[in-house]
Formats: structure tokens, sequence, C-alpha cells
């Protein structure tokens, strides 16, 4: 029997050059290959051993953003063989440090990740590009060095579940906890290898931001890809591309899912993920009885560093001064966003109320630099992860939630919404 196809069979088969279906496993042409001063080295070395050219130099991008600017002679070097990479091979995608930022939200701003593309990261959150109705996934080095060698990959084409998305978000609810609310019922292993459709007439209410977050977070319940139907927010994101058509591919009506997931997003409170997996939710008012104090705030990451995210802080913040007990670290996702900042008020905004801005790149997320926690310290993240030991000391413990929780929290020093201020 003949059913219709998902988003991720059709961007599979236009690559493949075949009809797939789940389970098949395909090679497929390449879009646009992504990776960092983080996976390029070990990407370069696997590569130099096949010994030959980059295949399509102009769909690789390269970009600074996990230890930059360098903060020991070890990201040092990382930094120097991604930059002598991008030299050698006539990379011109190379985004250096003060002129990048966070490579996920470096990518969409630059108009590098269009609808129906096939794009692979050596970084696990390359699912982030299903915001732009791409199919975005992340790829380990080695797959990296044969994609730079051949511009091509294998894949094993992904069942997929799909989420249909209800009703519009409440005062200071946001993408985030669109995408906890997803964790808590999916689990982190819930999508494994599957790919995630977000549909439904509640996706029309979703800023791009917010989609970004959503599908950047996919990948903590294991999905492949995750991505948004391309509707007029897309289409208004891309407008000020001009240099390619936009060809959107959508699933077919009688697509078959795994899985159907309805999620009343109008439902939805602020919500918070205690450590240390990012399923462990609930809503932020249940930690009220027993208040959780708080040593650091991180407000940035390719989950939320955008100009949405830095304004949503900001707004909370411009109501008061930091919590003595508390250092707020903000990271804003891009340089771009950092200069609209600047021009806006928000760094004034954040300053003034105690906060140690830092530039545009990865930093406290992954427990880098400018902002590692020490042992015992509890820290409240808008980032996606918060494994043990993720963001510093194994003993330390993260907690996951929005932009407005993260500020209204750096003001109370302990965790609490923005409605409690
Ligand atoms: C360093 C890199 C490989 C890693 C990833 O792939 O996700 C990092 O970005 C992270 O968020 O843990
Ligand atoms: S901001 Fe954090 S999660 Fe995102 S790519 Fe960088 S280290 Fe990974």
């Amino acid at each position: 029997m003949m059913t219709g196809l998902t988003f991720a069979q059709k961007v599979l088969s236009k690559h493949a050059g075949r009809s797939v279906k789940p389970g098949d496993i395909v090679f497929a042409d390449i879009d646009l290959m992504m990776a960092t001063d983080g996976t390029l080295p070990i990407a370069a070395k696997q590569f130099e051993k096949f010994g030959g050219r980059v295949a399509h130099p102009e769909r690789v991008v390269l970009v600074q953003d996990h230890y930059v600017p360098a903060k020991d002679i070890v990201s040092a070097n990382a930094s120097r063989v991604t930059r002598e990479f991008a030299r050698k091979h006539g990379i011109a995608h190379h985004f250096e440090v003060g002129r990048g930022g966070i490579c996920h939200h470096v990518l969409p701003d630059a108009g590098l990740t269009f609808p129906g593309d096939l794009i692979i990261g050596a970084d696990s959150h390359t699912c982030t590009y299903g915001a732009f109705g791409a199919f975005g996934t992340g790829v380990g080095s080695t797959d990296f060095a044969y994609a730079l060698a051949t511009g091509k990959l294998w894949f094993r084409v992904p069942q997929t579940i799909k989420v249909v998305l209800h009703g519009r978000k409440g005062r200071y609810v946001q993408g985030k906890d669109i995408a906890l609310a997803l964790l808590a019922r999916l689990t982190i292993d819930g999508a494994t290898y599957e790919s995630i459709e977000f549909t439904g007439e509640g996706v029309a209410d979703l800023s791009i931001s917010d989609r970004i977050t959503i599908c950047n977070m996919g990948i903590e319940a294991g999905a492949k890809a995750a991505s948004f139907p391309v509707d007029d927010v897309t289409r208004e994101f891309l407008s000020k591309f001009s240099h390619r058509p936009i060809e959107a591919v959508h699933a077919d009506p009688d697509a078959h899912y795994a899985q159907v997931v309805e999620l009343d997003i109008s439902a939805l409170k602020c919500l918070v993920a205690r450590p240390s997996t990012p399923d462990n939710v609930c809503e932020v008012s249940a930690l009220s009885s027993q208040p959780v104090k708080i040593d650091q705030v991180f407000i940035g990451s390719c989950t939320n560093g955008r100009i949405e995210d830095m304004r949503q802080a900001a707004e909370i913040l411009s109501r008061g001064d930091v919590h003595p007990d508390v250092r707020l670290i903000v990271t804003p996702g891009t340089q771009d966003i950092f200069t609209q900042m600047a021009a806006n008020g928000l760094l004034e905004v954040f300053s003034r109320a105690g906060a140690a801005i830092t530039p545009a790149t990865c930093g406290a997320c992954v427990g880098g630099h400018m902002g590692i926690l020490g042992d015992g310290e509890v820290c409240l993240s808008t980032s996606n992860r918060n494994f043990v030991g993720r963001m510093g000391s194994s003993s330390a413990s993260v907690y996951l939630c929005n932009p407005y929780v993260a500020a209204a929290s750096a003001l109370k020093g302990y965790i609490c919404s923005p409605d409690d201020l």
C-alpha cells in the first residue's frame, strides 16, 4: 500500500535521487556541512588520511565558537588548525571570533540555511536548522571527514514523530517551555534516531526564535532531526536573503507517522528542567515550597541566545539589580546580536543590573570558559543540557529554563517566575 511521504523521507529522497522509506540506508548529497573549532581538528586529522581535496569548499562552513577567544594553548591550537584548514582548502565561510558567534545562530543569520536543504554539522545541535524547514543533523567527526572528501554521506532514513501544537503561549512562556514540555512527554530517548515534525495551528504563533529553541532541543530527546513547516514566519525571516528561491518541502497529508503527540501550548506554564537530564521537568511554581538558591545564572547558548531572548531577559532585569549572592553571565548568540544589544540599550540594562556580558561564544554552556561552576554550585541556565559536570564541577547542579525565568531568578536569588517579582 502506498502512503504519502514525511518531510524526512522527501528531503532524503530528493538528495539520494530515489524514493526512500524508513529504515533504508541511502547515500545523499549534502548541501551544507558545518564544523567548529570543537570538532574540525578531529575531522581534519581523519580527512588528511584520505589525502584528497575538499569536494565542495563552497558548501563548507567553519565557525570558531566553542573555545574562543582562546582560553589556553590547547584551544588556541584547535582554532589555529581550523583556521589553517579553511585557508588551505579555500573555505570562504570561515567565521572568526568577533565576526561570527555560535554556529547555530551564525548560519541562519548568514542566509546559509534554506528550506529543503540537507545540512550536516559536526555538532549535535545541528537539528536547529529545522526551524527553517531544512533537514539538519549532527554527525561525528569521521563522517564529517568523509563528507568533506566526497560531498556525500550515508543516512538511515528515520521514522517520524508528528507533534501537533495547539493554542497560543501565555505571558512569559516561550519556545523553551514548549521544548521542555515535549521532553517531559518523550523523555531523553523517546525520539532516538527519529525525525520530529511540528505541525498544527499553534505553529503560526511561534517566532523564528521559538522555533530555533524547539528544534535545537530535539536532540535532547535523541531525534535525528526536528523541523517546522515553511510558513509566513519563515518567509519573512528568509526575505532578507534574495540569492536563492524558497523551495519548501512539506510532508504529504497521508504520510505515515510512528507516533503522534498533541501538545496544548495554551496550558503551559514556565517550566524548569532539574538536574541532571533535560527531561526532569516541572513547573517553576512547583519549586516554591522549597526554594532553590542559585549561585550563577547563564543567559545565552544556541538554545536561547537570540536578540528576542536578550530582550525578554532585559525586560525583567530592567526592574532591579542582580541578587548579591548571584553571578549573572550574559552571552549574545552572535557578534551581530551583540551589536544590536549595544544599539538598542540592552547592554546598558544588563550592565546596570550587574551582569557580566561576554563575547558571542559557547562559553559557559559547555563548561568551556567564562562561567565554569565550582564544587557544589547551583546554576540556572537557558542552555540545553544539565548533565552532571556539563558546566564544570561534577558536584555542581544545573537547572534549565527560559530567559524570563532566568532573569527573574537572578534578581531574587532563587528559582522563580517573573510573576513572583
Ligand atoms: C563540542 C561539541 C561536539 C558538542 C556537541 O556536539 O553538541 C557541544 O556543542 C555540546 O553542546 O555538547
Ligand atoms: S552553545 Fe552550547 S550547546 Fe550550543 S553548540 Fe555551543 S556548546 Fe553546544
